[in-house]
């Protein structure tokens, strides 16, 4: 049997890792990526960028030499132009311009997502970027560099958009930092947690613009000077865009079956409405254990899942992926927000009638000292039917986030409230009190 792979970043080397350590014997793998490297954890970027950690090298966790060992073929810098589907042939060209054919008995499109680009006067000059690709974030890098260039603009307070700002902080700069919603992290996030985000963006400088929509790029000789909106007028040296990916899928558009944001659309094994293509990653959908529904949620973790799963699917081995939460987690200037499933925002989006509790204490007992203790915030989200928990968010300045994980499982699970209630959690002072916040708050809840 031939493999082909289109896209070699995280869900396509995952899609090839497991072929080549699980199928490799007697079948052909090839690897098609246009861009010049491959692995790159864009989760980095920021850390890099604010001087967090020492350089970009780490963020790259494997090379092309790794999958040619094992007997793949790859090929980088080549873009894949046109699938026949009906013959089954990818047509791809190199950088030099030479004329690629690759037939396949499974095609596996791991085609990613590309950063949503506003269309506003503008838009060319030079000084304005976007936060995707490693050369990407060199391009962001060497801007902050520049003599003259002291305030930055971020247009879009997701996750790439506060983790660049703290980054331009970290390095110097003045930071105006703009969201349409009325506050950062909104779609992950209820406003009693994303706001405290937002004092914490604030009282480290960064200047938070939010309810605000960016209208034009103002400019002087090719270069921005400025940002028009609906509600003022900046003058900034450097833009940031980060209002979000959109699914690269334009390979199988007239072929394959997409959702509403177009992405394909898979079922639980990632195999596409053509049997022989599967798709994984950015570029295609996931099951929503929350939701119990198809959903798209751009994350190198749900990336990496899916290649795995439709990997050993495409060579016949039939499996369900275990669905997403979307489970999420953020550290900024030190705070941590943790989350997964559904806000209780996204669940009236989604109309699903949930409820919710909120607990807060310290996370240790109050002998133990000051400078080791810190307050944590909780919400559980459940359906109103059922009790079934739909969500959990997590804020404090202590390192708390391993616990988003049982709640993911939860989730996963189907798991309601009850069960969590008289959970075993276990009790040492160093970690936790004997009446922790997640039995509390279980114990409280309105049922
Ligand atoms: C700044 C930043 C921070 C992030 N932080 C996190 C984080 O902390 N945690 C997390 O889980 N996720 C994070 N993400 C999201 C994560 O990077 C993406 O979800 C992940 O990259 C998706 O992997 P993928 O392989 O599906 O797609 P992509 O990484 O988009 O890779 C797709 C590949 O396909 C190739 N390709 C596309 N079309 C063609 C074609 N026609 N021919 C040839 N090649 C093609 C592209 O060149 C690319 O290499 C972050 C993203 C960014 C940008
Ligand atoms: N820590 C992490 O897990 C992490 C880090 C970075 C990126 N990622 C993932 O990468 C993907 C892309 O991240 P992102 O930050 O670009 O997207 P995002 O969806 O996290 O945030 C986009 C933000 O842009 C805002 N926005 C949209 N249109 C706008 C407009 N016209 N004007 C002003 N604001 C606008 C939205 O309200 C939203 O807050 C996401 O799936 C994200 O989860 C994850």
């Amino acid at each position: 049997m031939k493999f082909v792979i289109v896209g070699t970043n995280h869900a396509g080397i995952a899609a090839a890792n497991t072929i080549l350590d699980n199928y490799g014997e007697g079948n052909e793998l090839v690897m098609l990526d246009r861009n010049s490297n491959l692995s790159y954890l864009g989760c980095g970027t920021a850390l890099w960028v604010g001087r967090q950690i020492d350089g970009y090298e780490g963020l790259f966790y494997t090379k092309p030499e790794d999958f040619e060992a094992k007997g793949a073929k790859i090929s980088l810098e080549t873009n894949v132009e046109k699938v026949d589907f009906d013959k089954k042939v990818v047509y791809a060209k190199t950088k030099d311009g030479q004329a690629i054919e690759e037939a396949y008995d499974k095609l596996i499109l791991a085609e990613g997502s590309a950063p949503i680009a506003p269309n506003l006067p503008g838009k060319d000059l030079d000084g304005i970027h976007f936060l995707k690709l490693f050369q990407e974030g060199q391009a962001v890098d060497q801007e902050l560099s520049k003599e003259g260039v002291d305030t930055i603009a971020v247009i879009g307070a997701g996750y790439i958009g506060v983790e660049i700002a703290e980054a331009a902080r970290r390095r110097g700069k003045n930071v105006l930092l703009f969201d349409a919603e009325d506050t950062c992290l909104a779609s992950y996030y209820d406003k009693e947690f994303s706001q405290l985000m937002d004092e914490n963006l604030k009282e480290n400088g960064i200047e938070t613009h939010y309810g605000e929509f960016a209208q034009e790029y103002l400019g002087e000789n090719g270069r921005v000077t400025g940002l028009k909106t609906d509600k003022g007028q900046y003058e900034v040296d450097a833009v940031i865009n980060c209002i979000g990916f959109r699914p690269n899928s334009n390979l199988g558009e007239d072929h394959l079956e997409r959702f509403g944001n177009g992405a394909y659309l898979v079922n639980r094994g990632f195999q596409t409405s053509d049997p022989d293509v599967y798709a994984v990653g950015d570029c295609a959908t996931n099951y929503s254990n929350a939701l119990q529904d198809t959903t798209y949620i751009a994350l190198a973790s749900n990336a990496v899942r899916a290649g795995i799963v439709g990997a050993h699917n495409a060579a016949g081995t039939a499996i369900d992926g275990a669905g997403v939460q979307g489970s999420n987690g953020i550290e900024i200037f030190d705070l941590k927000l943790v989350s997964t499933g559904l806000s209780v925002k996204a669940a009236k989006k989604a109309d699903i009638p949930v409820k919710y509790v909120d607990y807060e204490d310290l996370q240790l007992p109050g002998f133990m000292p000051e400078e080791k203790n810190e307050k944590v915030k909780i919400r559980i989200v459940y359906t109103e039917e059922g009790n079934r928990i739909v969500g959990a968010q997590l804020a404090s300045h202590y390192d708390m986030h391993q616990l988003i994980h049982m709640f993911s499982l939860a989730i996963q699970e189907e798991l309601t409230m009850d069960k969590l209630q008289l959970l075993d959690i276990f009790f040492l002072p160093h970690y936790n009190q004997p009446y922790n916040y997640v039995t509390m708050a279980a114990l409280s809840a309105d049922k």
